[in-house]
């Protein structure tokens, strides 16, 4: 038995694509089965596996997880999913593709193991005089294995990706999506609705292009796009996964069924955010004036310091103006604090 047909043995009979992929930390080679239920199985490289069920299929779908190797929470959701569709306990009704995004991170227990991998989508990988590294050649795979994704799909079909993270600070609004800067086109209530339902009532508009995995697929696919923080970073074993079941229940949902009737849309059902500025770190010294207890989404009084960069002062320029993931520790010129403020819905959602 070749070691190819014994992974796909054992993959086969237990359905751990997290375990096959943690062994093989950046690349493992593509192979391709079929479950007794005639879904196709491709697996694309390590992290990266697709299901294609024998049904008429709508939408195609993307769950990441691992972008961030510590933020275990969503790679546990999605590994218990992976492997209810090959055992055979979940039968799709549309296409999807899992990814692992960054397995040597996640053995390591850390968000990256060299540069954010969440920072070098949308080209960001491949700059002239940038020396390539691991991070770096796996951002541009995961484009084009997304990318070749949604092509085989074809045109004028649902797109979506739910980029599945847990942030490093406790928040007030536990969990929380990012839009992506959609550039002038509407805010979608379908999508909202479908959130809301996986427990995310908090949502932050976006207002600039960014070079994160959502972005990159919202802005180059057309896909409903997000990053969704279901919560804190804990280590393996320490997560209550039962603050997870709706966000469980929904995507196993949205997957296995050919349409998922949601709740009506109420806008008072949601929590809504304008970010109104980034604020990057440039200087070594770099500080905030709160602790690191602080949580996302704390408000500041008009006039109260935000943040330290150098000699540049950040004060809050609107009264409540409220922290998001705040990091002094980022590469110099990375984002170090988003500030939000409450936003009015417009008619600008369709
Ligand atoms: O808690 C934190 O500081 C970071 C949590 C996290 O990884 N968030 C994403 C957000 C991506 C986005 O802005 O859409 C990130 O920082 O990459
Ligand atoms: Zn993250």
């Amino acid at each position: 038995m070749t070691a190819n047909s014994k992974y796909l043995n054992e993959l086969q009979q237990h359905g751990d694509f997290l375990t096959l992929s943690r062994n093989n930390e950046w690349h493992l080679a593509p192979s391709v089965f079929t479950l007794s239920n005639g879904t196709a199985v491709t697996i694309h490289d390590t992290g990266v596996i697709e299901f294609q069920p024998t049904c008429d299929t709508t939408i195609d779908v993307v769950l990441s997880s691992a972008i961030h190797g510590n933020e275990t929470a969503p790679i546990e959701i999605c590994d218990e999913l992976i492997k209810r569709i090959i055992l055979g306990d979940l039968q799709l009704a549309q296409r999807v593709l899992f990814i692992f995004g960054n397995p040597q991170s996640i053995n390591i227990g850390k968000r990256f193991v060299e540069e954010n991998l969440n920072r070098l989508f949308n080209g960001h990988h491949t700059i002239e005089g940038v020396q390539m590294n691991n991070e770096r050649t796996r951002a541009a795979r995961l484009e084009q294995y997304v990318s070749d994704f949604y092509q085989r799909g074809g045109q004028h079909r649902e797109r979506c990706h739910y980029d599945l993270h847990t942030a490093i600070r406790g928040s007030k609004n536990d969990k929380f999506a990012v839009y992506p800067f959609l550039h002038g086109k509407p805010w979608k209530k379908s999508q909202l609705q479908f959130l809301l339902s996986c427990g995310v009532n908090t949502v932050l508009m976006m207002k600039s292009p960014a070079t994160t995995f959502s972005y990159y697929s919202s802005f180059v696919h057309d896909a409903d796009s997000f990053t969704v923080e279901l919560g804190q970073v804990k280590p393996f074993g320490e997560n209550d996964m039962s603050r997870f079941a709706k966000t469980k229940a929904t995507l196993s949902a949205l997957i296995s069924q050919k349409e998922v009737i949601y709740k009506e849309f109420d806008a008072s059902d949601f929590e809504l955010f304008a970010v109104h500025r980034s604020i990057n770190r440039t200087e070594h010294d770099f500080s905030f004036p709160f602790s690191d207890n602080a949580e996302n989404f704390t408000g500041f009084s008009k006039g109260d310091l935000l943040a330290t960069d150098g000699q540049t002062c950040y004060y809050a320029d609107v009264e409540g103006e409220a922290i998001i993931f705040p990091n002094a520790d980022v590469a110099l010129g990375q984002r170090a604090l988003l500030t939000v403020i409450p936003l009015q819905l417009t008619d600008n959602i369709i």
